[in-house]
């Protein structure tokens, strides 16, 4: 009960508030499960941030906090332009606060849901390739994702961003013993590269269904219902490890190039 209470009275900061006499909140982004964010400048350089604030609940809950660290960790050793930059992190006599460059960019929940965008398979394919390459950058730094869902990846028509490394888990990891909720969903979840696959066989297809218009009311199956080539449902098979995984991005991204050399796929290759 105290919980729900205390869920309830977690107001956001308020606009124009200071904080560590140096940011300025401008706008309330939302509360996710470990936070809330918003949209700030700092005023030492003039730059617009993110600040993450971690939830009342979880300030003292060890879990809570380390993947609250766990982020923050994440962010300052990776150094890529799809992954906002780590520029902050510190507390004051009530909350925890991490604060990472701003990203201009909408996110594929808002592209697909909101904007209404429709992606064909080219297109798809094209956003998973320039999503592996990041995806690369950090699977060879030995660090998995495990949350590579539509709204944590953001697209401004060239380029797209990574965002919530709150889950992420060093690959050096693969023993730890996991929460019970993070077991149910174990092929989301595991420590492993194939996690990431296989959000990214959801995110494709999240896409794809993006231009799909029912033709009846029974239920079928992806691959029923969607249009796709062999070739496209044979990476998707393998993301989803319905047939047998992938072992890496690069045998992935080789899959994805070679894609592009077949009739249905010509030259929408944007890195
Ligand atoms: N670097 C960033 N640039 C722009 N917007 C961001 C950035 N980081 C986060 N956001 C925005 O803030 C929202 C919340 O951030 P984030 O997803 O990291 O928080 P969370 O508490 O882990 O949320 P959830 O539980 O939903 O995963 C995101 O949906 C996104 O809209």
């Amino acid at each position: 009960m105290k919980n729900i209470f205390s869920e309830l009275l977690e107001r956001p900061l308020q606009n124009n508030k200071l904080i560590k006499n140096r940011y300025i909140i401008h706008q309330f982004i939302g509360k996710g499960s470990s936070g809330l964010a918003y949209k700030a400048t700092d005023f030492k350089t003039g730059q617009s941030v993110i600040i993450k604030q971690l939830r009342k609940r979880k300030r003292n809950d060890l879990h809570g906090i380390e993947s609250f660290q766990r982020e923050a960790d994440f962010l300052k050793k990776l150094n890529h332009p799809s992954i906002p930059s780590y520029l902050d992190a510190f507390m004051d006599e009530h909350h925890r606060f991490l604060v990472m460059e701003y990203i201009e960019a909408p996110n594929f929940e808002e592209l697909i849901f909101h904007q209404k965008k429709e992606y064909n398979e080219r297109e798809t394919f094209s956003v998973l390739l320039n999503i592996l390459h990041v995806v690369k950058y950090f699977h060879d730094q030995k660090i998995v994702h495990r949350d590579l869902r539509i709204p944590n990846i953001l697209w401004d028509g060239i380029r797209p961003y990574v965002i919530d490394f709150g889950l992420a888990r060093s690959l050096d990891e693969q023993n730890a013993v996991l929460p019970k909720k993070e077991k149910e969903n174990m092929l989301f979840r595991e420590i492993s590269v194939q996690s990431d696959f296989f959000a990214l066989g959801h995110f494709v297809l999240f896409l794809l269904y993006s231009q799909f218009e029912p033709q009846s009311k029974k239920e079928k199956s992806w691959e029923e219902e969607l249009d796709l080539s062999a070739a496209a449902k044979k990476m998707i098979r393998r993301m989803l490890q319905l047939d047998h995984s992938y072992e890496s991005a690069d045998e992935l991204m080789i899959d994805v190039e070679s894609f592009f050399f077949t009739d249905k796929g010509t030259s929408v290759l944007v890195h």
